[in-house]
């Protein structure tokens, strides 16, 4: 037994204590799945079922642990405890027994039940077999349409797990495809967002598209869509061959408050419309947050500048990383990806473009890159004796690219020359 499957399901590894759950009471959902699977889990997200007084249960752990209490369903009976490192969920079970209960669940992967007091597996319709075939399969059509956002839970699971789709599930779920739109679009991003943060989760976005699941949601999105998207994993490959901190920025998220990554921002804007405004509506349409929105918008505007990098003055270069700002790393990768689609470079030298601007960006002393002020506002203001207005910034930026272009080196030098740039205009 891998010694993740011991953890999970060894209620010694719990926050709470094992003597506070009644008697029957049952473990249910992906961790008992991911504790047969021998899959590690940093946080604990456990699921427990029981049949009466889940809510009551719930409170008197919470009370008793210090941990947090959420109602999260008054009428259907379940409540979540929040312990610093876990989270625990109570539900009362769905029907009148257990059995019925995982019968209503979505694949026979997720309908394995085990009892932490006789430690009992109780698997009614051989979830344990589907996982060591690494099989999602549905328990049926009618759960499917009960629930429509199973169906994309089906490509998102089996991208996070490295498991394949059962081909009459598959089917059936081309089938039903049209019904996720009955689906509260803040459910689906989740469910998009899952995909395109993981590792293979490219080939279950083109199955999901091929299936007509993302059809609605990506109206512009087409075979070459996919195509660019795919290749976007491959920029990415290069790209952190060659550049390991970019790499890692990629990986990092849009903010700490916004999980999705760098990567996935440029991933995303390949499934959207090219018009960064039409994007826009479609992402917010999606319920994409503000920040993630702006990256994918940032990236879509500037990325076919930089393909122009090499021809760039100096002057160019530094308007271009004012504009980019933090979308840096998200525009490298998709500006790549889309030369290696066209077919523009091939291999090794399709970087060669990209490298005078990923030098300047990776270098923190690089002034066109990351400016270092010479003078703020308020001392161009004094010195010219002039009003608080967008001339300022104007003037603050020239200052910028001379010193860049090394033709000045202080704050003297500076206001001398904004003096006499402001002369000339
Ligand atoms: N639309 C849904 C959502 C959940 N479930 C059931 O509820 C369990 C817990 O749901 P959740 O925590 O959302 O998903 P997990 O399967 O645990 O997977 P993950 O944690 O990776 O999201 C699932 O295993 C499944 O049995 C379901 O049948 N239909």
């Amino acid at each position: 037994m891998n010694n993740s499957i011991v953890d999970i399901l060894d209620a010694q590894n719990w926050p709470f204590s094992l003597e506070w759950l009644p008697q029957p009471a049952y473990m249910v959902g992906g961790a008992v799945r991911d504790a047969i699977l021998g899959r590690s889990r940093e946080y604990l997200d456990l699921d427990f079922m029981i049949p009466d007084d889940a809510v009551k249960v719930a409170r008197a752990i919470a009370k008793h642990y210090h941990a947090g209490f959420v109602l999260l369903d008054a009428e259907r009976n379940i409540a979540r405890v929040v312990f610093p490192h876990a989270t625990a969920d109570f539900a009362q079970q769905e029907g009148d027994s257990l059995l019925t209960d995982l019968h209503r669940r979505d694949f026979t992967i997720n309908a394995i039940a085990y009892n932490p007091h006789t430690q009992e597996i109780i698997d009614p319709l051989q979830g344990c077999a589907d996982i060591e075939a690494g099989l999602l399969r549905m328990i049926s059509p009618e759960n499917l349409q009960d629930d429509p956002l199973r169906l994309m839970r089906a490509y998102r699971q089996a991208a996070q797990l490295g498991f394949t789709i059962e081909p009459t599930t598959q089917t059936t779920l081309r089938t039903l495809a049209a019904d996720i739109n009955k689906v509260a679009s803040e459910r689906v991003r989740v469910e998009i967002s899952y995909l395109l943060d993981s590792y293979q989760g490219t080939p279950w976005l083109k199955s999901a598209w091929e299936d007509n699941l993302l059809a609605s949601f990506f109206t512009n999105a087409n075979r070459e869509s996919l195509e660019k998207l795919a290749a976007v994993d491959q920029a990415y490959n290069l790209i952190r061959e060659t550049y390991p901190q970019l790499g890692e920025e990629l990986q990092k998220p849009v903010r700490d408050t916004v999980k999705t990554t760098w990567l996935a921002i440029a991933k995303l804007a390949c499934l959207l419309h090219p018009n960064p405004e039409i994007a826009e509506i479609e992402l917010q349409e999606l319920t994409y947050s503000r920040a993630e929105i702006r990256g994918v918008t940032t990236s879509l505007r500037l990325f076919p500048q930089f393909k122009k990098a090499s021809y760039m003055s100096l002057r160019e270069q530094y308007f271009l990383f004012q504009d980019v700002g933090v979308v840096f790393s998200a525009t490298t990768v998709l500006a790549l990806a889309d030369d290696l689609v066209v077919g523009a470079m091939s291999g090794d030298n399709s970087l060669c473009v990209y490298v005078p601007l990923i030098d300047r960006y990776l270098n923190p002393d690089d002034l066109v890159a990351h400016p270092s002020p010479l003078v703020s506002g308020k001392e161009v203001i004094l010195a010219l004796n002039i009003p608080a207005s967008p001339l300022v910034g104007k003037i603050l930026s020239e200052i910028a690219i001379a010193q860049a272009e090394g033709k000045i080196n202080t704050a003297q030098e500076a206001l001398k020359f904004a003096k006499q740039v402001t002369g000339d205009w």
